[in-house]
């Protein structure tokens, strides 16, 4: 402390002047501006703007959401609805000239009668990714086999080519656009501390503060603690910007002490800021093709021709359609009620993926309702063999159900058992999916109310079920199984207590190895977290951030049995 008000108030101008600069340096730096470019508002977009080679002819679904995006825009009125029409005319035609006509695959298990029209769980709702499968090297030569190699269950020839080009595209964008936000929020973060006025009242009493003004002072504490050394006042430590900052995101965004907690303890305070932004947003909507019964450019021409503007999911997907807009409720369109596809996020295609059924394989989805993945695993499996699709909860077991007969799946046997007691019913299995009950913390979007009702003893409790329910999986499934003895694990929670802490607990319990998921993107799982050390092999488990891959957040890691047995030693 030290020195008069006005002292330290020149001191502190003096300090954050400095700041400014560095702040609108550093912020010059990440967008690779000279300091020339930066003087002209528009150059960050104007330099990401890539030249594109060999031009489509037709117009590409890129160039097309982009001008029903200004459409939308410049007005509502007739004149724009007819134009956003010739656009939806135009589209059609472009997958007209990449195709051959609509058929519908006959069919002759649709259930159009006993359908219900039932968004999927919450817990498999997500998004779109990024990643290119193209230029990724798989390590799990199952899961790729399956990606590329499965033809007759994916659209075929220069119409793949044309789809996998625009959805390269479209990646392109989406990453740029990511970039774009990062920029704009460390730039709103500079144009605020040019304020020195305000930086010298951060900490003054909060009574009054209006949201607003909570979240400028949260960008512009985010902008001290990036760069603590030289922007700190000299008054507050570090811990007491913290603390600030937390009180902030608890007002602003409504979320409980223990979260914010947990969230700091996993990102720095400017990636923690962006995660807790991106789980306010919605994630993309996704619909997953049922390849049992048609193909995904049939269903992406028959829902195009209905007013629904799709385009295929990324690259690594050949199922996915994500639904940019439509004119018809997507819950209850004909080719939805005969089982044509699932409301399904993206991010639960890839336990799924990872899982890399077989066909004629026995395979147990442990908590399967209301069967997103359960209906996918049939269609990879292309209906042969069985699958076993269990759940605790006889309520949602009716969803599981209807799903299955909408979608025309015939390999199933579908249980209601508590999946801890399932290893004195059902053994020797080539694959165990687990999507576990879980907290729910990737899917704030989905499920607001999780931002107040989690705490740390429900955290426990669900680590402690989850442990239980993994070492089942593991007991279920059989370590010499020609094709598998694979287990895969999934949430849809962010909190490490339940997903690499319960991966290490069964490998020092269990006879298994963490392997490659075969997912070409994600980050990581940690093998620290709070002092903890988890088994090195955890960097094989894969997580997704809503702020990263613009999908849900989601956990999956892939185990191999090696034997059977339980581990005593857990040095060994
Ligand atoms: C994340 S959801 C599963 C979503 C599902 N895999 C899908 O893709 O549609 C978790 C499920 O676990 C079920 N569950 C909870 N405790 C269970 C237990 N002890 N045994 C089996 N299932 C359980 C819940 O009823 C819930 O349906």
């Amino acid at each position: 402390m030290g020195g008069t008000g006005r002292a330290r108030r020149a001191k502190r101008i003096r300090k954050f002047g400095t700041g400014v600069q560095e702040s609108v340096r550093i912020v010059n730096k990440k967008l690779k501006l000279s300091e020339e470019d930066a003087l002209q508002p528009d150059v960050p977009f104007r330099k990401r703007q890539k030249k594109k080679k060999n031009k489509p002819t037709f117009e590409t679904p890129r160039e097309y959401n982009k001008k029903l995006k200004q459409a939308k825009k410049d007005n509502a009125d007739q004149q724009n609805l007819a134009s956003t029409k010739e656009l939806s005319r135009d589209k059609e035609k472009y997958y007209e000239s990449l195709e051959s006509p609509f058929e519908v695959t006959s069919d002759t298990n649709s259930d159009t009668e006993n359908f219900v029209v039932e968004q999927e769980d919450s817990a498999s709702q997500e998004s779109s990714l990024s990643g290119n499968i193209g230029e990724t090297s798989f390590s799990d030569e199952e899961t790729k086999k399956n990606l590329f190699e499965d033809g007759s269950m994916e659209d075929s020839g220069t119409e793949e080519l044309d789809i996998e080009r625009e959805n390269r595209l479209l990646e392109d964008e989406k990453r740029l656009e990511e970039e774009d936000s990062k920029a704009e929020f460390l730039s709103n973060t500079v144009d605020n501390i040019v304020d020195a006025e305000q930086v010298a009242t951060l900490f003054d009493n909060d009574i009054q503060r209006s949201i607003a003004d909570r979240k400028s002072r949260i960008a512009l504490v985010v902008q001290i603690l990036s760069d603590f050394k030289s922007r700190k006042d000299g008054l507050h430590s570090r811990s007491e910007y913290l603390s600030l900052l937390k009180t902030d995101i608890g007002y602003v965004y409504g979320y409980n002490a223990f979260l914010i907690e947990e969230f700091f303890d996993m990102f720095s305070p400017l990636e923690c800021m962006e995660f807790i932004e991106a789980s306010d947003k919605p994630r993309p909507l996704v619909i997953r093709t049922n390849t049992l019964k048609t193909k995904r450019r049939q269903l992406a021409q028959a829902l195009i021709s209905r007013g629904v503007n799709v385009d295929p999911l990324e690259n690594w997907s050949k199922e996915g359609l994500v639904v940019y807009e439509s004119r018809v409720p997507i819950g209850a369109t004909p080719e939805y009620l005969a089982g044509y596809y699932m409301i399904q996020a993206s991010s639960s295609f890839i336990p799924v993926l990872a899982l890399s059924p077989q066909e004629k394989e026995k395979i147990l989805d442990m908590a399967a309702s209301p069967g997103g993945k359960t209906t996918f695993v049939s269609a990879l499996m292309r209906n042969t063999g069985i699958v076993y699709a269990n759940d605790s909860n006889a309520d949602r077991i009716k969803s599981l159900v209807a799903n299955i007969h909408r979608l025309g799946v015939e390999n199933t046997i579908v249980s209601c058992y508590d999946g801890r007691k399932l290893v004195s019913i059902l053994r020797d299995l080539d694959r165990v999916l687990l999507d576990a009950p879980c907290s729910g913390t990737g899917i704030i979007s989905h499920d607001p109310s999780v931002k107040t009702s989690r705490d740390r003893p429900d955290i426990q409790r669900n680590s402690v079920i989850q442990k239980q329910l993994l070492l089942a999986a593991v007991d279920c499934c059989n370590a010499h199984s020609a094709t598998g003895g694979i287990i895969v694990y999934s949430t849809c929670s962010v909190l490490v207590e339940e997903n690499e802490a319960v991966i290490d607990y069964c490998l020092k319990h269990r006879f298994v190895k963490v392997v490659s998921s075969g997912i070409p993107f994600g980050i990581p799982g940690f093998t620290k977290y709070r002092g903890k050390q988890f088994h090195p092999s955890l960097q094989e488990a894969r997580r997704f951030f809503p702020h990263i891959h613009n999908m849900d957040g989601f956990f999956v890691c892939k185990l191999k049995k090696l034997k059977s047995g339980v581990r005593y030693n857990a040095t060994q």
